[in-house]
């Protein structure tokens, strides 16, 4: 196997016999992103546990140091000491949504000039919206008018901050940055949405509910409006959980083969919307039980799943591999809600059409997601556009049908590196 070329191809593994396995994952990627962010504003050093790490979180613990605060990644525990954010920086945001987004904020707390690039699709991602809000805040931000990477965040050392009205219906990352950063403006931030539902809504409670570990003060006391108060942002020493948005494929091979899979340290309570992967299995007709070894998902016998119907609007970030599941489930399925995520790491509704059907499946692509209707699959190159999701949906594929070729499968490493490694372990 190899894995480091675009181009590459890795057969998939199929799983021949119901798998059986207890893993341990990763740290999830969302809550480290805010715990490196927040601890470099923070009133001392903090201490992030089992940090993941992957692309992304690497991505964003560079874009801090660049900017003036030390990270320490050399272990599993990574230390960081903010310091006074002084000098000119370039943060590279690779494909990474939360540098993209969650950085610009605190760069205009910098006395210098902050430039943002990243990876070619980066520049197509949404964040105009953002930048404007942070120039209404009293940011200089120099864009070329474009609302896109690349851009330059001037700072002045201090940003007013106040109240600003949003549309957050591309993604509910625009809103997360803003009240990640607001309780070091001068005047906190008030952030109110204005336009079509904002998605994937228990991200912005995990931003929430971290900041409130941190002893900021923030009001959601009512609908599409976030008040973060000024004030000091208080170090914590925090463990990271598992990423349970990345627990996907490896619930979902306890599915498809009819074994049993079992995530160790799923926590009892969290904001990562992965955890509504316990009813979406029990909705494919698996069993699903959590307990002090984690959370295990057994398969129905020869994997045989039901199709399912779901709004997955909270949830975006899980619909290639739920689509997967559907695409190999014996009923017709329908996914719902989820317009937002062609702004992910690729257009992830035309990518999943486009790629399920080269494989035989009878999909029809909607402008807000995908119906699907059971067909025979058979093996093929699966391509994945760069985005760690895709890749996942190929293997799950891979894992319940012969010949399925995953195009750069080390795309994986945003959020979980050595993924087809550990993945093979398992077979
Ligand atoms: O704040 C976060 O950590 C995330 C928010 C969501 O973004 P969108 O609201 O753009 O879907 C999610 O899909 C992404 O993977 C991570
Ligand atoms: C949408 C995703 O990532 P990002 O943080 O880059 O937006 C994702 O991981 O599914």
């Amino acid at each position: 196997m190899s894995t480091d070329a675009a181009t590459e191809h890795w057969p998939a593994p199929r799983a021949r016999v119901p798998v059986e396995a207890t893993v341990s994952l990763p740290g999830s990627k969302s809550l480290a992103n805010r715990a490196l962010l927040l601890a470099a504003i923070a009133d001392g050093p903090s201490v992030v546990r089992r940090a993941l790490r992957s692309r992304d979180t690497l991505l964003m613990a560079s874009a801090l140091t660049s900017l003036g605060s030390h990270v320490d990644t050399g272990g599993d525990d990574w230390t960081v000491t903010p310091a006074p954010f002084t000098a000119d920086a370039d943060v590279d945001c690779g494909l990474a949504g939360t540098v993209m987004r969650f950085v610009p904020p605190i760069a205009g707390l910098s006395s210098g000039t902050v430039g943002f690039d990243g990876d070619p699709h980066m520049r197509s991602r949404p964040i105009g919206e953002v930048l404007t809000a942070l120039q209404t805040l009293g940011v200089q931000v120099d864009d070329g008018g474009r609302g896109a990477l690349p851009f330059a965040v001037r700072g002045t050392g201090s940003v007013p901050g106040g109240t600003v009205v949003i549309d957050a219906s591309a993604s509910s990352q625009f809103v997360s940055a803003l009240l990640l950063a607001g309780a070091r403006f001068e005047r906190g931030v008030d952030v109110r949405h204005d336009g079509k539902p904002v998605p994937s809504l228990p991200h912005i409670e995990m931003t929430v509910s971290v900041l409130r570990d941190h002893g900021v003060e923030v009001d959601d006391s009512e609908a599409n409006r976030w008040a973060v108060a000024p004030g000091p942002v208080r170090a914590v020493d925090r463990l990271i959980e598992p990423d349970l948005s990345n627990a996907a494929p490896f619930l979902a091979l306890a599915a498809v083969s009819g074994g049993t899979v079992t995530v160790r340290d799923w926590p009892r309570r969290t904001t990562q919307p992965g955890d509504e992967l316990r009813d979406i299995l029990q909705r494919f007709g698996c069993e699903v039980a959590l307990d002090d070894d984690g959370l295990t998902v057994t398969g129905p016998d020869g994997g045989r799943l039901q199709g399912v119907d779901l709004d997955l609007h909270d949830v975006g970030e899980l619909t290639p591999a739920i689509a997967a599941l559907c695409a190999l489930a014996e009923g017709p399925s329908h996914l719902r809600g989820v317009a937002h995520i062609r702004g992910h790491e690729t257009d992830r509704l035309a990518a999943l059409a486009t790629e399920l059907a080269a494989l035989g499946a009878d999909v029809v692509e909607r402008p807000d997601g995908l119906d699907l209707r059971p067909a025979p699959l058979h093996g093929g190159v699966w391509r994945t556009y760069a985005d760690h999701r895709m890749a996942h949906a190929g293997t799950i594929i891979g894992a319940a049908v012969d010949g399925v070729l995953v195009e750069d499968v080390a795309t994986t490493a945003k959020t979980f590196p050595d993924f087809a490694r550990f993945w093979s372990g398992l077979f």
